[in-house]
C-alpha cells in the first residue's frame, strides 16, 4: 500500500486529519513532528531553542525518510516545513506516496494559529498583526513546495469530517 502523506502550512490541520483520516480507513498514521520528539526524547520547542532550527531540520530529514522506508502502510502528518528543506519535495513525487496538499487560505490559518502558537516556535512570541503578516510572506514563500503534492485538497470552512471525505475521494 502507498504511504499517504498529509503536508501544508501550520495550522492547515495535518495532525488533527491524519487521526481521522486513519480511524476512517483503518490505516496507522504517524506524526512526523511526534516522531521527531520520541526519537529525541525533547519537544520541538526545546529542540528549536536548544539546538537550533538547521539541526530540527537535519532530524526532521531523518525521519522523513525513515519512515518512507518502512515496509508498514501509513498516514504521515508532515510538519509545515518538511517540505521546503533538504530536497524533502522531491520524496512527495515517489511512486509509492500519495502525497496530498492540505491547501488553507491565510484567514482560515490565521484564525486557528493565532489560539494555538505556544508550540510553534516560528510564530510563538509574534503579535496579531505580526502573525498575520508572517503567514502571508511564508506562505507565499512556501506554496512551490506546498505545490509538488499529487493532489491538493482544500480545507477552508469544512469540518474535519468534511476534510477526511474529500480526501478519501481525491485518493479513491
Ligand atoms: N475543520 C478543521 N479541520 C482541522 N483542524 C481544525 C478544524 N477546525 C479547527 N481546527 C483546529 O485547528 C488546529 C489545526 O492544528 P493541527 O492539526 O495541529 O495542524 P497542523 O498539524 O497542520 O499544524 C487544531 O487546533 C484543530 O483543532
Ligand atoms: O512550519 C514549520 O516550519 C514548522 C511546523 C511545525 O509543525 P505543524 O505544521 O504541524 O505545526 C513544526 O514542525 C515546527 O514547529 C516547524
Ligand atoms: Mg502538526
Amino acid at each position: 500500500m502507498k504511504k499517504i502523506i498529509l503536508l501544508g502550512y501550520m495550522g492547515c490541520g495535518k495532525s488533527t486529519i491524519a487521526k481521522t483520516l486513519s480511524k476512517n480507513i483503518g490505516v496507522p498514521f504517524v506524526d512526523l513532528d511526534q516522531y521527531i520528539e520520541k526519537k529525541a526524547n525533547s519537544s520541538i520547542n526545546a529542540i528549536f531553542e536548544q539546538r537550533g532550527e538547521i539541526h530540527f531540520r537535519k532530524l526532521e530529514h531523518q525521519a522523513f525518510v525513515e519512515l518512507l522506508n518502512s515496509s508498514e502502510p501509513m498516514i504521515i502528518g508532515l510538519g509545515g516545513g518538511t517540505p521546503c528543506y533538504a530536497n524533502n519535495h522531491e520524496l512527495l513525487i515517489g511512486e509509492n506516496v500519495l502525497s496530498v496538499y492540505l491547501k488553507a487560505s491565510i484567514q482560515t490559518l490565521f484564525d486557528r494559529l493565532s489560539l494555538n502558537k505556544s508550540k510553534r516556535p516560528l510564530i510563538a512570541d509574534k503579535s496579531d498583526d505580526e502573525l498575520k503578516e508572517f503567514i502571508a510572506m511564508h506562505l507565499f514563500e512556501r506554496s512551490f513546495y506546498y505545490n509538488q503534492a499529487q493532489f491538493t485538497v482544500p480545507v477552508d470552512d469544512k469540518t474535519i469530517d468534511q476534510t477526511v471525505l474529500d480526501i478519501v475521494a481525491t485518493l479513491a
